[in-house]
């Protein structure tokens, strides 16, 4: 249905993909794999005529339908050739409800005249039936009327998939890593969904870093490492073992904390959790996790003034006013959202500004004049070499330290907030989904880091993730929440059965 060939892209002469051979078929899931930054999202992006490859000097190479070739130089032409997309990052229109977000553009109007457009009304009873048709054809509960700000991320996730599926005539359909803000449960229908979409005729694309996501729902794999399309494998070859040598090309050592940690003193101590509590001991390393909604969250966002919260906390035996964020900061705490475009990058700054913002005080080796250090200018010197480092320990592919994070792949921008995290070096570190997006090697790469910071700078280490495996591994205490109650805490050797059924309020609370 669809064939690329020798199909190739270069921002500013730095080439991001390389001599592109592939073919797409109807009815099929085809994956696409690669470590961060390999040019999976580029070449996703050429097919849907995203502006951002114009504005660059577009592509080189051929793109065929039905064996014609097309060109795709905006997003209007990629929807005409049935090309609809749900992107890595959500582009949703806040202030908007469910149904506006998914009809935008193809609202039903009533009275409609080819005339006079302007005199067209809008036709909410037909609005709101396409909206949750959309919806309920990928399994998604949610009230249409409702404002997209309240929505959880992964619920945002499926209203983005649902206003791509709304659209007439889609022959292709590019997935750029769906699941990677879904729970288990939301990861096992959205699967399935795909799989009846592709089962209707529609050709899917599916990218992810789940590599048991692949192998489950993939008829094909193609593998891309540094922009080149380096395999192509069919379900009967499939093997995670192989996908990942193609994807890194070295051997991928998985993180594992040496030895779990006896019980610190209490840190911080968080009260009334809807009659529950949680301490948080020092030099530990907890992890929380639940399903999607169950309060998790809440508790870093609630303490940082993100979400209305109403728990007590805390620290060393001082209470601290939720959402005073001076004062937070000041006492060494610190919190990295997952929702980096929202709340953790500047995407117009470069990289090196990105991994020290907010840190200059802290350490006066990036200042000039260390002994005054509110006078004083940064030492750009000193922040460079810095900044490369922190590109090579975590394997940040950019330009340079001075690259604009816009410009760096999801994964990297990823890492970049990691690498701010790992620069402030705070006493108490809560970290949301630390390694969402972010390839096979560079996970284990990016839980290393947060061990050292534990081990090495002694901070203590709060992680928030839907991971449990990883959880499992790194984590000296795993709280499960349940209910927006603290439910159920496991220690000492976790059993990730128990701990799976423990997240659906089952187990010895
Ligand atoms: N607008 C841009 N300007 C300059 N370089 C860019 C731009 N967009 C992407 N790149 C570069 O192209 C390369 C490929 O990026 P891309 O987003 O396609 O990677 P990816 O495989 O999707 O990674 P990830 O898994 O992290 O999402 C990266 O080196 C990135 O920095």
């Amino acid at each position: 249905m669809l064939e690329l060939k020798h199909l190739s892209k270069a921002f500013d002469g730095h080439t991001v993909l390389n001599d592109i051979n592939l073919t797409i078929l109807p009815g099929k899931v085809h994956g696409l794999i690669g470590a961060n930054g390999s040019g999976k999202s580029t070449l996703m992006n050429i097919l849907n005529g995203n502006e951002t490859i114009a504005r660059s000097g577009g592509y080189t190479g051929r793109i065929l339908l039905d064996g014609r070739d097309i060109t795709i130089q905006n997003h209007s032409q990629s929807v005409a050739c049935g090309i609809a997309m749900v992107h890595q990052e959500l582009a949703l229109f806040s202030g908007m409800t469910v149904t506006e977000n998914i009809k935008i553009n193809r609202e039903k109007t009533r009275f409609s005249t080819p005339l006079l457009p302007e005199l067209s009304l809008l036709d909410p009873n037909k609005n709101i039936r396409d909206a949750q048709h959309a919806l309920e054809a990928i399994g998604a509960h949610m009230d249409p009327g409702q404002v997209i700000d309240a929505l959880s991320l992964n619920q945002k996730q499926f209203v983005e998939l649902a206003r791509e599926l709304d659209q007439q005539n889609i022959r292709l359909l590019i997935l750029d890593e769906p699941t990677s803000s879904l729970n288990i449960t939301e990861t096992k229908a959205l699967l399935s969904c795909i799989r009846e979409i592709a089962d209707r005729g529609i050709a899917v694309i599916f990218i992810s870093h789940r590599l048991e996501e692949i192998m489950q729902v993939c008829d094909t794999v193609s593998v891309l490492r540094d922009g080149a399309l380096i395999s192509t494998y069919e379900k009967a070859d499939f093997s995670i073992g192989a996908f990942a040598d193609d994807m890194v090309g070295r051997k991928i050592v998985k993180t594992q904390r040496a030895a779990k940690k006896q019980k610190g003193d209490v840190l911080m101590q968080l009260s009334q959790i809807n009659g529950t509590e949680l301490d948080i001991r020092e030099g530990e390393v907890l992890g929380i996790t639940g399903l999607a909604g169950q309060g998790q969250e809440l508790l870093a966002e609630g303490l940082f003034g993100l979400k209305p919260a109403s728990f007590q906390a805390r620290f060393k035996g001082e209470e601290l006013s939720l959402g005073d964020n001076s004062t937070l900061t000041a006492r060494g705490i610190y919190y990295l959202s997952d929702d980096r475009a929202k709340t953790s990058l500047f995407r117009e700054s470069p990289v090196w500004k990105n991994m020290i913002f907010g840190t200059e005080l802290r350490h006066r080796e990036f200042l000039r004049w260390k002994a005054c250090p509110a006078l004083s200018l940064l030492d750009r010197k000193a922040i460079q070499a810095h900044a490369q480092a922190m590109i090579e320990q975590l394997n940040i592919v950019c330009r340079s330290p001075d690259a604009p994070v816009r410009e760096l792949s999801g994964g990297n921008q990823q890492k970049v907030c990691i690498a701010r995290a790992l620069t402030f070096a705070p006493e108490l570190l809560f970290v949301n989904e630390p390694t969402r997006g972010i390839d096979i090697y560079s996970k284990e790469l990016i839980l290393d880091w947060l061990l050292k910071m534990n081990e090495r700078d002694h901070t203590t280490v709060v992680i928030t993730s839907g991971e449990l495996e990883e959880l499992v591994r790194v984590c000296d205490r795993v709280v499960v929440m349940y209910q927006g109650q603290v439910f159920q805490t496991f220690e000492g050797e976790m059993n990730l059965e128990e701990l799976t059924l423990s997240l659906y309020g089952r187990g010895n609370a």
